[in-house]
Parts: C-alpha cells; structure tokens; sequence
C-alpha cells in the first residue's frame, strides 16, 4: 500500500490506491507532512516498532567540552579536554563543545534561511528533490525510498568540499532552487566552511586523545567531500507512535549538529535512551561509523534518534564529514602497534559505504556489521 497525499485547495487528500495515486517525476511517492500533521489518525507507513518508541524523561549529563583554550593552544585547557573527548568517545561516541569559534549570528542566519526553504510550496519542493542514489536535494520523509517505517521530518542536503573555498555552496543553491536562493547559498557556503574549520579541530583532539600523530585525521579528511543535511520536523498529533529519525548511527565520520530549542535528539548509553537538552551555544558532536574504524573501535559511533513534538516545529542542522571518497579508510600504523589488539575492520573506502546507504541498505543501528559481508559479495576478489 502506498501513500500519497494531494494538494488540492489546501487541504489534503490522502489517497491509498497506487491504480490513481499520482507519483512525482522520479516515480517516488508524494507526501507533505506540514499538511497532515493535523490529521486524527496516522497513516501506517508512518508507525514504528513499539521498540523503536520507547520514551525517555532522563537527560544526558555529559560534559560540556569548552574549546577555547584548546583553540588558543593553552596546554592545561587542551590536556582536560583531551580527557574528557577520551572518556566520552569511549562510552557513546558523543560530546558537545562550546566556545567553538562559529558565531552565533551565523547559525540563526542558517536558521532562518532554512525555514523558507521548508516553507515552499510542495511542488517548488519536488522541483529539487533527492535524485535516486544520489544525496541531494529535497526529501519528503524518505517516501520515495522507503515504504515502511517512514521518518516523520523533510530534509534538504547537499554536498560541500571546501578546498580552496570554491563556491559550490552557491552554484548548488542557484542552480537547484533558483536566483531567489543565492544569498540562502552564501550563508551555507560560509555555515559550511566554519564547519569544516570545527571539524579539523576537533580531529586534533581526537588525534591527541588516541595518541597519535595529532595532525594525522586532519590531512586525512582536509580534502574530504562531506554533507550538509537540514531536517525540519513538523508537528505530529501522534509523536508517541512514529519518529523523526529512527534510531541509527552516522555511516559517516564526525557528525556536528545544531538543534533549536525545541529537542528531541536522543543518544543511546547503558541500555538507554536519553534526551539531549538543546543549548543555542553548543554544537554536539557524533562519532560516526566511518570513524569508529578509522581508529580501530577504540571510539565507539554514537547510537542517536530524533523524536518529534506534538505541538512544536523542530529544525536541526548536521554537518556530515566524510574522506575524499576513494580514500582507504584503515586506522593509523602508530594506533595498531599502541594498541597491539588485531584489526577490527576490513579496509573499505567511504565511496563504497556511502554507495550502501544510499542503494542498498537503510542506515540503522547495524549499517557496518551489515556492510562488510555485502562489500565482500560485491567486490569477491577484493582484498578487504
Ligand atoms: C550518509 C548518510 C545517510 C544518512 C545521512 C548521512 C548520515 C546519516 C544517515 C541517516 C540520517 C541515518 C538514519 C536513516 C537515514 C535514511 C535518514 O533518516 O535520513 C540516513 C541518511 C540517508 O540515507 O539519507
Ligand atoms: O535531528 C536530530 O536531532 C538528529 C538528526 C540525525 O541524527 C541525522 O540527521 O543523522
Ligand atoms: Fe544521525
């Protein structure tokens, strides 16, 4: 049963016969959950697991880890974080920084910028909506990719590479949503650039924290394609049966995200999910699978989901960092022979793991435990 949802006269009709349901131009399913959130009943595709959906009261206290000495190369300050960005690493793969160096006024200009990007009309919407296997682009719910299970938010992602700081932020804003969105452009061009200025900090942490050579992830990932994703959440009459993205990990790297102050990220430890209390001067940071095996499992990828609100809109903004895609993700030589354990994973690269969420596998709570035996029947030859 598939669903979809016509916009006529401003109110929708939900029709259930794929024999007349309209499909947009990728043949994907039309949805637009700004018009249903007033509806009674939820439609099954939108229904998760009662296991998914357990509720959480309790918040996580985990440490507030303020960058600023760190940034300045005060020794003290850098050893304390160091400390703390090791303790929580190994625990959930989660922290939050403040004094990071992004200013405030530029995160509420992404704000608002976004929020007229939702704001369009459904159809303007598809006009750029998310290619088959591609990542950018427009996305309703994931009701072109998926059937069951659907994630109650639209996204909007793009892709950002940021050596020699070459306009592609821009070009995409224009060329996807038009003139009128040039200036949205210019504010993501610099939101990303100030992300990838964070990220290649924060990778010199990690460095010091797992011993290493402390510049060692940031050559790695200085000329890496990473991902900009915004969600916006609409209200739901039912929350408590549906989710705003399910519980998974990040395939990718190092995650940096921005929530409003409405909350619903939820992070995984001991057995239990609790809420992150949104802070307007911190960023929080995800370990991501990619990363997790670019230091051999010594930092765990953060098991995160996003409830949503019965009354309130929510917004978040998550920057994805990845390697240049044909990199050999395999943990550092001076990590190994610290650590003396064995390889936990197989070498890959992130164009492979990236080609499997986006085409074969729904990111989840086991994307890497399930990626290696299909990168093994896809590739039978290779030397994994
Ligand atoms: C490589 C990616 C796939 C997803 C976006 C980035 C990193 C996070 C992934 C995701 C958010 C994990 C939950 C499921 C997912 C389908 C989603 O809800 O959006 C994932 C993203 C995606 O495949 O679009
Ligand atoms: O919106 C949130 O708080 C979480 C979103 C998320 O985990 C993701 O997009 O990967
Ligand atoms: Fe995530």
């Amino acid at each position: 049963m598939s669903l979809s949802v016509l916009m006529d006269s401003g109110s929708p009709t939900i029709l259930l016969h794929p024999s007349i349901e309209p499909r947009d131009e990728t043949g994907g399913v039309l949805f637009d959950p700004s018009k249903l959130q007033n509806q009674s009943s939820l439609p099954s595709e939108f229904i998760w697991p009662c296991g998914d959906l357990v509720h959480t009261q309790e918040e996580l206290n985990e440490p507030l880890i303020d960058l600023g000495g760190f940034i300045k190369g005060d020794e003290e300050a850098t050893a304390h974080a160091v400390g703390l960005v090791k303790t929580a690493c190994s625990k959930h793969g989660f922290f939050q920084v403040t004094n990071h160096g992004v200013d405030s006024n530029l995160i509420q200009a992404a704000y608002q910028e976004i929020d007229a990007v939702f704001k369009l009309p459904l159809n303007k919407k598809l006009s750029f909506q998310r290619k088959p296997g591609g990542f950018s682009g427009y996305s309703a719910a994931h009701a072109d990719r998926f059937s069951a299970k659907l994630p109650w938010k639209e996204t909007f992602s793009f892709g950002y590479q940021g050596l020699n700081s070459d306009p592609s932020v821009v070009h995409y804003f224009s060329s996807a949503l038009g003139e009128d969105f040039e200036q949205t452009g210019w504010i993501y061009q610099k939101y990303c650039e100030k992300m990838r200025e964070l990220s290649l900090q924060i990778f010199e942490l990690l460095a010091i924290s797992l011993g290493i050579d402390r510049l060692h992830y940031r050559k790695f990932f200085e000329d890496g394609n990473s991902i900009m994703r915004c969600n916006y959440y609409p209200p739901c009459n039912n929350s408590g049966l549906t989710l705003g993205t399910g519980p998974h990990s990040d395939p990718t790297s190092l995650t940096i995200l921005h929530q409003d102050q409405v909350g619903g990220l939820e992070v995984f430890n001991n057995n239990k999910w609790y809420a992150v209390r949104p802070r307007q001067d911190a960023f929080v940071i995800n370990i991501g699978d990619t990363f997790m095996a670019l230091c051999n499992g010594r930092y765990k990828s953060c098991l995160h989901r996003a409830v949503v609100n019965k009354e309130r809109e929510r917004r978040s903004l998550v920057y994805f960092v990845c390697p240049k895609e044909d990199k050999i993700v395999r943990p550092p030589q001076d990590l190994m022979c610290r650590s003396g354990g064995p390889r936990v994973y197989p070498d890959f690269t992130w164009s492979d793991l990236l080609d499997f969420t986006q085409n074969h596998y729904r990111a989840d709570v086991a994307t890497l435990q399930s990626f290696f035996p299909w990168l093994l029947s896809s590739n039978p030859t290779s030397n994994f």
